[in-house]
């Protein structure tokens, strides 16, 4: 009985995977890991993962997103097609007519964004967190104050408006083709532009540091029509230029009255003088201590 017992014991001891090769399997599988701990590769996928981080920011919200998720569906479908089956003309057809199609399309489809996301990296005020235009903080305050004042009293007369404030992108070549003012912004005077029927009471005004630079100003109309709601064209107009620099607009409805803030491509609708103020406030980085004077 215990012979058969140790003969048992040897056999299973013999038939045991090799101790040796398994600790040489787990080095193997140790080296091929070693890449992945490697500090320098955990640098690597840091950085790739804050570009791909920081480019969804670019586009979220933008009419990329559906572009990117077309080109996508795309490239899954041919990818599929051509590695499943033998498809020698369809092969052809995406390495020599439609991969280098979509080499040119991207940056012409894309310009907006692409042109967004360089001048976003160029930007520094932004990273260092100090305000925006060569304003000082209190005409900025007087800035942030007067256009919210303004944009609620446009409101409840049912007065449409748009008003476009600088940052650090520069609008003069916009601001060229409209009527040069370089007036100290005022409420009146913000009131008395977009009276209707006044001369300059079309398109947008464009504000810099506490003065009007200019009014009857056209802007650039966003393509981005696909959104939630169809806009009209002064919203597409506040989106427009909010796509192509770092401005903030600001506009009034004349159909609604709505009072809507456009940065980055992006529309916040339905806010009230309080809500506009804090909202332009923290977007020109300035500290709102009291009430403003009405
Ligand atoms: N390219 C442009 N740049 C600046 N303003 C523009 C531009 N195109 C149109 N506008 C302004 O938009 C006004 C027309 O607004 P429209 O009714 O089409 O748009 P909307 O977004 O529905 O605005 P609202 O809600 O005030 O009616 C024009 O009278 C003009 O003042």
């Amino acid at each position: 009985m215990r012979e058969r017992l140790s003969r048992r014991a040897v056999h299973r001891w013999n038939n045991m995977p090799d101790i040796r090769s398994i600790l040489e399997w787990i080095n193997r599988l140790a080296d091929r890991l070693n890449p992945f701990v490697d500090p320098r590769a955990l640098l690597d996928i840091g950085i790739v993962a804050l570009i791909f981080y920081w480019l969804l920011g670019v586009i979220r919200g933008t009419r990329a997103v559906p572009l990117l998720r077309g080109f996508g569906i795309m490239l899954v479908i041919s990818i599929a097609l051509s590695s499943v089956l033998p498809l020698e003309t369809l092969r052809w057809l995406l390495e020599n007519a439609i991969q280098p199609a979509l080499i040119v399309a991207i940056p012409v489809l894309f310009q907006p964004e692409l042109r967004r996301a360089l001048e976003s990296l160029g930007r520094t005020n932004d990273l260092l967190g100090r305000p925006f235009s060569r304003a000082n903080r209190s005409e900025l305050i007087d800035t942030v104050n007067g256009v919210s004042r303004a944009a609620q009293q446009l409101s409840q007369q049912g007065i449409g408006a748009l008003m476009v404030i600088e940052r650090e992108t520069g609008l003069q070549e916009y601001a060229d083709r409209g009527v040069i003012l370089d007036a100290r912004l005022a409420v009146p005077l913000l009131l008395n532009i977009f009276y209707p029927n006044a001369p300059l009471h079309d398109m947008a005004v464009i504000v810099r540091g506490n003065r009007i630079l200019a009014a009857n100003v056209v802007l650039p109309l966003s393509e981005d029509i696909v959104g939630p709601r169809r806009l009209g064209t002064r919203h597409r107009a506040a989106k427009g230029i909010s796509e192509q620099s770092d401005a903030i607009a600001v506009v009034v409805s004349e159909e609604t009255g709505a009072i809507s803030l456009v940065h980055d491509g992006r529309m916040v609708s339905y806010l009230n003088e309080a809500r506009l103020r804090s909202m332009l406030a923290g977007l020109l980085k300035v500290q709102l201590d009291e009430e403003p004077k009405t």
